[in-house]
């Protein structure tokens, strides 16, 4: 059976299951067929969350001994968008000018077919690793990440599983392979806050009561004040407003209802628990200046909603872990990785709780754009050091 070496031939296979998230699109399937020649024991588990669809997923191990190296990631992708904008179709894998076009090229398709490919040479080139390697693959992690990678997790180590180390595929490049590592992520957490006022004529404002001015008085103050100037480790937290909610059509009424939505990036100064209590800090004094501002008798009333399952903010402090990705890195591109913890959250968030976690991968400039992309060339070379990690760790 020959094996999956080529990573140009493993993408092209999963660009062209249209896996749009929660979809499994057969790109599981594709994979499966990879990792089966390998050696590999796959099971595929779906989960269940009432109110959320079904989601398949991929755990594969290949070897039973330890030390046990996890590498982890998705092949759900975003929507392509509108189809008629693509230079190439988004699941064709067409190839142009040094360039494989689709959508999950390098977010994060490309990452998957390249570890691929590099244990499929490993096994050629050394036999067997003297330790285990799995795969963690979701089909829920650019959804709501409910049926996902959290529970495959602990669906796995209620079998047994034990992993001494995790590396994410995840494009956490920049500008060229190699030039960034993440080995951290600010956490995230969001919110609502609603005005309830009174509906009424726009020619009779005195018997009604427009929630709007006081709405965006309260969103005002959310923004009004830095939260940190960052820390060691991480970049400022910032919150930012990301809906104003009135659905009032009319132009002569004054709604009854407003709302505004906000998420909130933050560092290792925060926490959901602290960060909170400072968003309801600002929120109560504006109410009382918004009393004072507009002449009401009592503090601006206002409710606010938390959405549940706030991201942790995490930093991996396996310097071994990282110095053996930085090295490989080096060796194979000559550059340098910047390690950083810039960016959004990744499913790392989950896998921080069982192992150390590191995540490298292609160029994410394209992601989640019309006309995704990855050069062919980086999928060599992100092969070769995923390949010369395998070495070095085993
Ligand atoms: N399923 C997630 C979706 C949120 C994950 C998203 N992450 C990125 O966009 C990664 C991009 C990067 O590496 O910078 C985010 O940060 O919102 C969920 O649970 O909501
Ligand atoms: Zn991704
Ligand atoms: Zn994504």
């Amino acid at each position: 059976m020959s094996l999956p070496t080529d990573p140009v031939a493993n993408l092209a296979a999963l660009i062209r299951c249209p896996s749009v998230t929660p979809s499994e699109g057969g790109a599981l399937v594709a994979l499966e067929a990879m990792l089966k020649p390998l050696g590999a024991e796959v099971r595929r588990p779906v989960f269940s969350e009432p109110g959320e669809a079904d989601v398949e997923n991929l755990y594969a191990r290949v070897g039973t001994k330890p030390p046990h190296l996890m590498f982890a990631g998705h092949t759900d992708v975003v929507p392509p968008g509108d189809e008629d904008a693509w230079t190439h179709p988004p699941f064709a894998a067409q190839i142009a000018d040094g360039w494989m076009f689709g959508r999950g090229a390098v977010d994060m398709k490309g990452g998957i077919a390249c570890f691929v490919a590099a244990l499929a040479r490993y096994a050629e080139q050394h036999g067997a690793p003297e330790g285990s390697v799995s795969f963690l693959i979701t089909g829920d992690e650019e959804g709501p990440a409910v049926n996902g990678t959290e529970k495959l997790l602990a669906w796995a180590a209620a079998a047994g599983e034990r992993w001494d180390a995790a590396l994410v595929g995840e494009p956490t490049c920049i500008e060229a392979l190699g030039d960034m590592i993440k080995t951290g992520r600010r956490g995230s957490l969001s919110g609502r806050i609603t005005v309830t006022g009174r509906q009424g004529h726009v020619a009779y404002p005195h018997r009604a009561d427009n929630p709007i001015p006081g709405l965006l008085a309260l969103a005002s103050a959310l923004i009004a004040e830095p939260f940190d100037e960052g820390t060691a480790s991480f970049q400022p937290s910032n919150l930012e407003i990301t809906s104003i909610d009135v659905g009032n059509p009319a132009v002569n009424v004054i709604p009854g209802r407003a709302s505004a939505a906000f998420n909130i990036r933050f560092n290792d100064r925060w926490n959901a628990e602290t960060l909170k209590a400072e968003i309801a800090r600002r929120l109560d004094r504006a109410a009382d200046e918004a009393r004072r501002r507009f002449g009401r008798a009592a503090p601006l009333a206002y409710e606010l909603e938390w959405r549940e399952r706030p991201s942790p903010v995490f930093l991996t402090r396996d310097e071994k872990l990282i110095s053996a990705l930085s090295a490989s890195i080096e060796e194979v591109t000559g550059r340098k990785p910047e390690l950083s913890t810039s960016g959004g959250t990744s499913d790392a968030r989950f896998i921080k709780n069982y192992c150390p976690v590191v995540e490298f991968g292609l160029v994410g400039q394209t992601m989640h754009m019309v006309d995704e992309r990855v050069a062919l060339g980086d999928l060599e070379t992100l092969t070769r050091i995923y390949l010369r990690f395998l070495e070095d760790w085993f």
